[in-house]
């Protein structure tokens, strides 16, 4: 705010003023604001300080998680930082985060210009009130749609993924062995088991209603980033070129809209309250509900209905989408270069399933080596490295130090991952890591691709449940090689919100199996 005030006055001032007096008003007024700076500074973390207005920004280099994590080895697990006008908060130390974000004070979201854009809707970007009712009703309705490891309904859960999964795997036996790239193969399988959870939508492949749905979520991802300067130098979105990106992305977001609001129109035309079929008809029952009851005005803390139903699918669906997405291809990426790996995953399956059906959730407890396997690829690919940015609703003492409110804090989730205290050579590919002396799998605590705490992952168990009967029936069903020719894909990651492998190509040689009978088994699976 600041910044702003004095841009504004520089431009107001240079037609009265001579440019030495400005001059010397500028300099006081970054007295001023430094000697403010050096004030807090005194009770935050260690950290470098950078140059005024910039901070450390013209010091980035490359990803922004292997900077911080650098400065973790200079400065410590706790740091302080300045990216423009925004105070980072980097935590690095798993009992660190796990104390601080057990804590009622550290679930607050920061605000930026991404959040101005959200309009305090959804369930990601909101704190308080709104975000812990929305967060315990997601929770309560997708374990009532079998998103548990316990209970009969689980089964219901694992049919609506084998659906998928099968018609996955016959696109794949389509491919008849040539170079595949997998990306976009497991984009429409992962966004149709959500969508299924959430809305009862699901797409053929080469729909192309679902490619522009894709293709807005990737232009928003994009246009996002583009503004990112304005969340560190707010005064920024003045300039023409990022004031055009904010109106693209607000175009965006209304097509989106659209899309959804089809979608709850859609399902307001066919609800039948005795018959919830989704996510969505459960909202719709809340307002119904609600509503019958007069209490419908103070729903979701008065905010719009239907915005907030919308904004929670866009929520879930950029949530679970991308995230799978990217560790089942980080699964194929290792696999390809561990070739040893994916046999003794391989023998293992057939040794406990046979070659006659796919994987079931109930398998895994028998598979040590396949779930070892898949725990070090969450690990070692950590797709969410700085995990999602929190915010503490007031200002908190912690360990020593004042995080004011408006400070960004930052769980460092790929520096636990990479700690040599905490694992042995870490940059190293090896899922023994996660079998004990008797054979059983240890999670330990410091584990966290999911993060921890009050704000940890709404899909946690759905995300387990996916990734391991995508992993397993794809290993069980074919043998994947690198396309002959060509040079073995590189492990090295591209980063945004995510960390994604770089576009590569696999060939997919079906393994012998009585694929005759698959349908049937998960058929079979469905009517558990
Ligand atoms: C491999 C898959 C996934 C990974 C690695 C992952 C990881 C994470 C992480 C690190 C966070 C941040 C926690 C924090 O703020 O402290 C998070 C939050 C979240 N995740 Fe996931 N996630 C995955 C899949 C999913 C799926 C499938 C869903 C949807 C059903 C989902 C829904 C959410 C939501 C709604 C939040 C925000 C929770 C809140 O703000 O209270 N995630 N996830």
């Amino acid at each position: 705010m600041l910044l702003y005030g004095i841009l504004r006055l520089w431009s107001v001032l240079c037609e009265e003023v001579s440019a030495s007096i400005l001059m010397v008003f500028f300099t006081v007024l970054l007295v001023i604001r430094s000697i403010q700076l050096a004030r807090e500074s005194s009770h935050l973390p260690p950290g470098p300080w950078g140059i005024p207005v910039l901070g450390s920004l013209p010091f980035l280099k490359g990803d922004l998680h292997l900077y911080f994590r650098d400065l973790t080895h200079k400065y410590g697990s706790l740091i302080s930082t300045r990216l423009g006008s925004q105070l980072i908060v980097v935590l690095s130390d798993y009992k660190m985060i796990r104390d601080a974000f057990r804590k009622e004070e550290f679930t607050g979201r920061p605000m930026t210009e991404f959040t101005n854009i959200l309009d305090g809707y959804g369930v990601i970007n909101t704190e308080g009130k709104l975000w812990k009712d929305q967060r315990r009703f997601i929770h309560t309705r997708l374990r009532h749609f079998g998103m548990s490891y316990i209970g009969s309904r689980k089964a219901q859960m694992e049919s609506r993924i084998m659906r998928e999964v099968e018609a996955f795997l016959c696109v794949l036996k389509a491919q008849k062995n040539e170079p595949t790239d997998l990306n976009s193969i497991f984009q429409i399988s992962i966004s149709n088991v959500i969508c299924d959870i959430i809305m009862s939508v699901r797409f053929s492949h080469n729909d192309a209603r679902f490619r522009r749905l894709m293709d807005l979520i990737e232009e928003g991802f994009k246009l996002f980033g583009t503004l990112s300067p304005v969340l560190f130098i707010p005064v920024l979105k003045y300039l023409p070129k990022l004031k055009d990106t904010r109106q693209k992305i607000i175009a965006n977001r209304e097509e989106m809209g659209v899309f959804l609001q089809e979608t709850i129109d859609e399902h307001r035309r066919t609800f039948d309250p005795s018959h919830i079929r989704d996510l969505l008809d459960a909202y719709l029952f809340e307002i119904h509900k609600a509503n019958e009851e007069g209490t419908g005005q103070d729903l979701f803390e008065g905010k719009d209905h239907d915005r907030q139903i919308q904004q929670i699918m866009g929520d879930l669906f950029s949530a679970g989408m991308e995230t799978i997405k990217s560790s089942l291809q980080w699964s194929v990426l290792f696999m390809l270069h561990h070739p040893r790996v994916m046999k003794a995953v391989q023998q293992e399956m057939d040794e406990v399933i046979g070659r006659h059906r796919l994987p079931r959730l109930e398998d895994l407890a028998y598979l040590p080596v396949t779930e070892s396997t898949i725990l070090e690829v969450l690990r070692i690919s950590s797709v969410v490295p700085m995990g999602t940015t929190h915010a503490p609703i007031r200002d908190v003492n912690f360990n020593g130090y004042i995080l004011p409110q408006h400070a960004q804090i930052v769980p460092l989730l790929h520096a636990v991952h990479m700690d040599p205290n905490l694992w042995d050579e870490p940059e190293k590919f090896n899922p023994s890591r996660f079998i004990n002396a008797e054979g059983k799998v240890v999670k330990p605590e410091y584990f966290l691709p999911f993060g921890v705490g009050r704000r940890m992952c709404l899909g946690e168990v759905l995300a387990r449940m996916e990734i391991f009967l995508f992993f397993s029936s794809l290993l069980h069903s074919f043998d994947i090689t690198t396309p002959e020719g060509e040079t073995m894909p590189t492990l090295k990651g591209t980063t945004g919100v995510t960390i994604n492998p770089k576009p590569f190509k696999v060939c997919l040689k079906p393994r012998p199996m009585a694929w005759d009978n698959v349908s049937n088994v998960i058929r079979s699976v469905g009517s558990h």
